[in-house]
């Protein structure tokens, strides 16, 4: 439910700590919303006369957090095409209760968005809701069949973002070579999902110690590892822009480690569970901890987390992937990989902020400003001027993952009936209140 809050409204948040690291910003602060856009922050921005004018809404801020709304660079919506799994609406709405103010779409929809029609249908529908942002991401190949380039023109010129062939790799170096070359004349990132699927043909988690136990077919590091340090040498002699999608080895980590060392131009993202879970979670055979590319060893995960943490993996990104109970409710081999994430960055990604893995500022960036600069998109900023795009967190806030809290259609998370702290109590994207759980019980 939205709270009273609309584009012409006073919205004051009252001492609240605020951190945004674009603007340099870490203090107690009020900040004063009016018509949508942040009119005044810093000490003492909610003068009296503010505080008591009839038209404002005041919220107390002692206790929370104050950060810029996300930017998600990788989320599955699933419309067209699966709407029983999520719609743009459902995913939308997940975003929102999760603190997303933009998030970029996966074209590996029914039919693949390649072509400028189905990017044009997913941007109107997206604005007939009153929620964050939809960016498409178009595919790089016709039907993410690997062969014939899209046309990046018209895809760009409808509003996609990037183009990407999610689910799949890229597997023909001949193939990712044009894409590059082809890109860089439109300034788009191409975003890989890098598997060797020559490597990984039947694999259903990791391989290692414990897959070799529970007896299922694993999917090696080297399988990502070789791709990505293809595409870096591609990446090295097209001059393009390219990233890694959910970057999940620690092989990976080094030559994308080493690549920026030199100078390419190289992004990557990770994702929250990647940065949390190992493929020890897969022992009870649970179908929710079945993604791509698989969890992995507590040695990546530490690799992982400490790349964000220096900036050589550059975003957290989702790679929300809604499956309905008709995909998850079976056997381990025939269930599809993916588990949703919108929901759940807060509670996953502050609890290794608080172990000490990673600094709040860095997460915040890698939430904000560094996504939506692979993207091209204007980051959200607490600074006086701006659109109002930001998330008020209580970070110490205990709550369950009860299936009938989560907007996302699709309940496939490992973490479902778990305990988590930290919860996104408010979220304005566009200027607009999008999530509100403070407005019930709230005096005025
Ligand atoms: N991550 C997954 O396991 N699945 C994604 C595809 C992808 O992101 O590769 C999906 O679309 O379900
Ligand atoms: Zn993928």
């Amino acid at each position: 439910m939205l709270g009273p809050q609309r584009m012409d409204g006073l919205l004051v948040i009252a001492s609240v700590r605020a951190v945004d690291p674009s603007a340099n910003l870490d203090a107690i602060v009020d900040v004063v919303i009016e018509g949508g856009t942040i009119t005044r922050i810093g000490a003492g921005a909610a003068t009296s006369d503010i505080l008591t004018s009839e038209r404002a809404r005041v919220l107390r801020g002692e206790g929370l957090l104050l950060v810029p709304a996300f930017v998600d660079l990788h989320a599955h919506l699933r419309e067209p095409g699966q709407e029983y799994k999520e719609d743009i609406a459902s995913g939308l709405a997940a975003a929102a209760a999760g603190g997303f103010a933009h998030v970029c779409v996966m074209p590996n929809t029914r039919p693949v968005n390649d072509t400028r029609s189905i990017t044009e249908a997913m941007i109107a529908k997206a604005r007939s809701i009153e929620g964050p942002t939809l960016h498409p991401i178009g595919a790089i190949t016709i039907g993410q069949k690997g062969a014939e380039l899209v046309e990046m023109a018209d895809l760009k010129d409808a509003g996609a973002v990037a183009v990407s062939d999610d689910g799949r790799c890229v597997t023909s170096s001949a193939v990712m070579r044009r894409a590059l070359e082809y890109a860089a004349n439109f300034d788009l990132p191409v975003i890989q999902h890098a598997e060797d699927h020559a490597l990984t043909e039947g694999s259903l988690m990791h391989e290692g110690a414990i897959s070799t136990r529970l007896g299922l077919r694993g999917w090696p590091r080297v399988a990502e590892d070789i791709i990505v340090a293809r595409d870096v040498l591609l990446a090295e002699v097209t001059g393009a822009k390219y990233h890694v999608a959910h970057v999940s080895s620690r092989g990976a980590v080094r030559i994308l480690r080493e690549a920026k060392a030199r100078g390419i131009r190289v992004t990557a993202e990770v994702t929250p569970h990647h940065l949390t879970l190992t493929d020890a979670s897969v022992i009870g055979y649970d179908t929710a901890c079945k993604v791509n590319p698989p969890l992995r060893e507590p040695e990546d995960v530490a690799a992982l987390c400490e790349a964000l943490a220096d900036g050589t993996i550059d975003a957290v990104a989702t790679d929300h992937a809604p499956h309905s109970s008709l995909e998850k409710d079976c056997e381990f081999a025939e269930a599809s990989p993916g588990m949703i994430g919108l929901e759940l960055v807060v509670p996953l990604l502050l609890a290794r902020v608080r172990e000490g893995a990673l600094p709040l500022a860095r997460l915040i960036d890698a939430l904000t400003a560094a996504p939506a600069r692979i993207v091209g998109l204007a980051a959200p900023t607490l600074r006086a001027g701006a659109l109002a795009e930001l998330c008020l967190v209580n970070a110490d806030k205990r709550w369950t993952v009860d299936p009938a809290r989560l907007r996302s259609k699709s309940k496939n998370t490992p973490f479902l009936g778990k305990a988590v702290t930290g919860s996104v109590e408010l979220t304005m994207a566009a200027g607009r209140v999008v999530h509100d759980v403070l407005a019930q019980g709230e005096a005025r």
